[in-house]
């Protein structure tokens, strides 16, 4: 008998998170003590309760330029070497305890250098974190690995400086790069030459797109800029045309959304944040239930816990109460993420095979 899919129970199962902001996930107490620190007197509120319910409401706007207005109040409170360890190691430790085991997770060096950080100190200090949390989770047996990648923002100017620090730090714990921000407006091509040399670097990288805008940015993203995922890419249901299939036939798919699941090109979905940005109406209605159906490259993500309120676990839990998903979809979605991580092969099998497999065996025969 399967154990039931209760919290407690998803909890447990082995998760693994390629898609987590790190200035998207603090603690809402943590965002209150480091803004008394450091000074920094804007937030709307100094309730702990009040400061959770305001982010996850502002955030839900419909609109991915007022979601990312929220991220002003924690960047804010990051820019010493102190904040970026106590941010980073926090986020390790609340990952493993969700059951997290594998996480990549993203920062932009370039947001937390208001106080005179150079982006090389940003880094130090955010792996420097990273291992902190992870040793500590480790000691209450809850065993992570955490990697970062390196996010440049789409509408500045310093990717290709920061794809050159990914490329650095690569054997320092950073496995990738990625673009984020606000995409209308600016097209993943404007950091040709990022990507162009991270290529030449043999390096991985991830771009968002298909969230805020649809499909002429994913189709930049993939075959001008070659990425190796996309973060979100939800909007390739705008080239899946399920009127047009009759009873018993199957939807038909566009060139792109052919392309995008036939290269097995991983969608780093994020339900919550998805309907928060308007990308998807509700949980329910959310694209990643015909994703699923049509077997492309699917993952669950986060994006940002403190916004949408959210962990790996509340995610998982949503999508069961949504599609009933037995834990078989559950462990097709950790390894499909598993599979397409930034790590190398072997130490990504071993996961699959020493951790994954045997956690969800134990779950499935309860
Ligand atoms: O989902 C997102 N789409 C685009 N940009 C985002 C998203 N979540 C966070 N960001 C931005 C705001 C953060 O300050 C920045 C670096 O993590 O990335
Ligand atoms: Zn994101």
């Amino acid at each position: 008998m399967p154990a039931p899919l209760t919290e407690e129970n998803i909890r447990r199962a082995p998760k693994v998170l390629l898609h987590d902001h790190l200035d998207g996930g603090l603690r809402p107490a943590t965002v209150i003590e480091l803004a008394q620190q450091t000074g920094y007197d804007k937030l709307p509120t100094t309730d702990v309760d009040e400061l959770s319910t305001w982010f996850y409401g502002a955030a839900h706007s419909g609109s991915l330029e007022r979601y990312l207005e929220t991220f002003a109040h924690t960047v804010g409170v990051i820019q010493t070497r102190d904040a970026l360890i106590r941010v980073a190691a926090e986020c390790a430790e609340d990952l493993a305890d969700d059951g997290v085991v594998y996480a990549e997770v993203r920062f932009a060096p370039e947001l937390h250098v208001e106080q005179g950080l150079t982006h090389e100190e940003v880094i130090d200090a955010v792996l420097e974190g990273f291992a902190r949390g992870t040793a500590a989770a480790a000691a209450r047996g809850h065993v992570i690995v955490v990697r970062a990648l390196l996010t440049a923002m789409r509408h500045a100017a310093h990717s290709r400086e920061i794809a050159a620090l990914a490329v650095a730090f690569r054997d320092k714990g950073v496995a990738g790069f990625d673009i984020a921000g606000a995409e209308k407006g600016f097209p993943p091509s404007r950091h040709l030459d990022a990507f162009e040399y991270l290529r030449r670097e043999n390096a991985h990288f991830t771009i968002h797109a298909g969230e805020g805008f649809g499909l002429p940015s994913i189709w930049e993203a993939i075959q001008w800029c070659g990425a190796d995922r996309l973060g979100h890419g939800v909007r390739i249901v705008e080239d899946i045309d399920t009127a047009a299939a009759g009873d018993g036939e199957a939807p038909a798919l566009g060139l792109l959304a052919q392309y995008v699941r036939d290269k097995r090109i991983p969608l780093e979905l994020a339900p919550t944040s998805n309907v928060q940005t308007g990308a998807a109406a509700s949980i329910a209605e959310h694209p990643i239930g015909l994703l699923t159906d049509l077997k492309f490259r699917v993952t669950v993500n986060t994006d940002n816990r403190l916004m949408s309120g959210c962990t790996m676990t509340s995610e998982m839990l949503g999508l069961v109460e949504a599609f009933d998903y037995p834990w078989e979809t559950l462990q097709w979605f950790t390894v499909n993420a598993m599979k397409s991580a930034f790590l190398p092969f072997d130490e990504r099998l071993a996961i699959i095979n020493d951790v994954i497999k045997p956690g969800y065996a134990e779950l499935i025969n309860a």
